[in-house]
């Protein structure tokens, strides 16, 4: 493909993610791409790479594009979006207006408005000690207190690291082989990485490498996953032989690694509402050689929590949430996060780890966790849990986990941000119901 035709595929990406407001932009992607395979690997990363930084901008471009330039909000295209981005990233105004040549492939040429913008956005840097902080760094207005309340002085380093790109890690399935035999396989197979800081399991790739055409990736050797959330994994510490409930189980992300944990002994069930992403799990769990697994769909009115209470050694809630710590991965998700989301959200977490909670043994464990940076969601939620069951504590340091490094074991919850650790945003907190009831 020709750059040209690239910004025209950019543009048309952006388009087909406006028109799915409610849809999360990368699902879009998929089928975008799904349904023109003739677009190559290169020309696929090119055209995903400028949309995702117009997505990565939004706030500070429609900052440019109304306040200063006057744009009214309907008129903003993704073409305008792109325009402007080129611009921000460097690209001579001359070069700009060769890439709208309005020949085939090529985005039509810029109207004259469309000229006299750019013109005007010469010797400007996309981000302006005018703009407020939201804007600035990229989230929205009402989260402001939030963040305020949970990060204080360090909110603005936060937020700006929240911004980046983010890494690909791969966590190693010991059930095929060592991280060693994977580094060197990866290797072989042309991909550079390096093991993670944190994660025993864990390696990080160099730059956005078609991992899952590598022939490890096929063979179940390596799995993608964050370290942070491989991190969870680590703290829900399970062992061979015993029995698990993975309660928001989802694509079995998590249930993949405590298998692994478990050496494929003992019995792991996978519960969700979805019946597709359980179905999800399916194809992992084959790949990845894991056998201790069953799936359950929860439905409404369902008996099935309720026939098996007190029967699970361990209980994982890797709860529905805001998702806020994955904006580096979804950064179309910050546009759709309303204050209503988040405290409905809280509503069902507490629902959630309330019926959780009945289903762990007595001398079992209840491990929450979720992939959001604020406290309403996470410390609060356990406050709150721990106030309304008297039979549940935090888990004392003799019983954490060793997967751990010692950094993460000095509480019984930990939050990763990717400030702090370089990973996304996740909170865990492991807890202990009393041996006698
Ligand atoms: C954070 S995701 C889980 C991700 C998954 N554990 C992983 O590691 O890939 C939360 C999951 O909770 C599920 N969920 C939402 N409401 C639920 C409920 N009331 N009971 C159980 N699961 C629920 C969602 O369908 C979603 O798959």
């Amino acid at each position: 493909m020709t750059p040209a035709a690239r910004l025209s595929g950019a543009i048309d990406l952006l388009c087909a993610i406006q028109n799915a407001p409610h849809r999360p932009a990368d699902a879009v992607a998929n089928n975008f791409f799904r349904e023109r395979r003739y677009i190559g690997g290169g020309d696929r990363r090119a055209i995903s790479t400028l949309a995702w930084d117009v997505l990565r901008a939004w706030r500070r471009l429609h900052w440019h594009l109304r306040a200063e330039l006057r744009y009214r909000h309907e008129d903003i295209s993704p073409r305008l979006l792109c325009a402007a981005m080129l611009h921000f990233v460097g690209q001579p105004l001359s070069s700009i207006q060769a890439l709208f040549s309005g020949e085939r492939y090529a985005p039509a040429p810029l109207s004259e408005r469309e000229y006299a913008m750019l013109a005007a956005l010469e010797g400007q840097s996309i981000t302006d000690e005018k703009q407020s902080l939201p804007v600035r760094l990229e989230y929205p207005d009402w989260l402001h207190p939030y963040l305020e309340r949970d990060f204080g002085e360090r909110l603005e380093e936060e937020m700006r690291a929240l911004m980046g790109a983010p890494t690909l890690d791969l966590r190693v399935n010991l059930l095929k082989g060592t991280r060693e035999e994977a580094l060197r396989r990866l290797k072989r197979e042309g991909f550079d990485g390096q093991p993670t800081p944190l994660s025993p399991w864990g390696i990080r790739l160099e730059g956005r490498q078609p991992v899952t055409a590598a022939a490890l990736f096929r063979d179940g050797l390596v799995e993608i996953q964050d370290e942070g959330s491989q991190l969870i994994a680590a703290a829900v510490d399970a062992r061979p032989g015993e029995r698990l409930l993975d309660y928001c189980a989802g694509a079995a992300g998590k249930t993949l690694a405590i298998a692994m944990t478990m050496e494929n002994k003992g019995q792991i069930v996978a519960c969700d509402v979805s019946s597709i992403r359980l179905e999800g799990a399916v194809k992992r769990l084959r790949r990845a050689g894991v056998h201790n697994v069953t799936r359950h769909l929860l439905k409404e009115g369902d008996k099935w929590a309720k026939r098996r209470e007190g029967q699970f050694e361990t209980v994982l809630v890797d709860a529905p949430c805001s998702g806020t710590g994955t904006w580096r991965r979804n950064p179309d998700a910050r546009l759709r996060l309303s204050e209503t989301d988040v405290q409905e959200l809280c509503v069902k977490q507490a629902a959630i780890l309330d019926i959780a909670a009945r289903l762990v043994r007595p001398g079992g464990k209840l491990v929450y966790a979720t992939c959001s940076l604020l406290g309403v969601e996470n410390t609060q939620q356990i406050e709150a849990f721990l106030k309304r069951r008297a039979d549940y504590q935090r888990l004392p340091s003799a019983r954490r986990s060793l997967f751990l490094p010692e950094s993460l074991r000095q509480d019984s919850a930990f939050a990763l941000t990717p400030y702090s650790y370089g990973t996304d945003g996740f909170f865990v907190a492991v807890m202990e119901r009393s041996a006698q009831n």
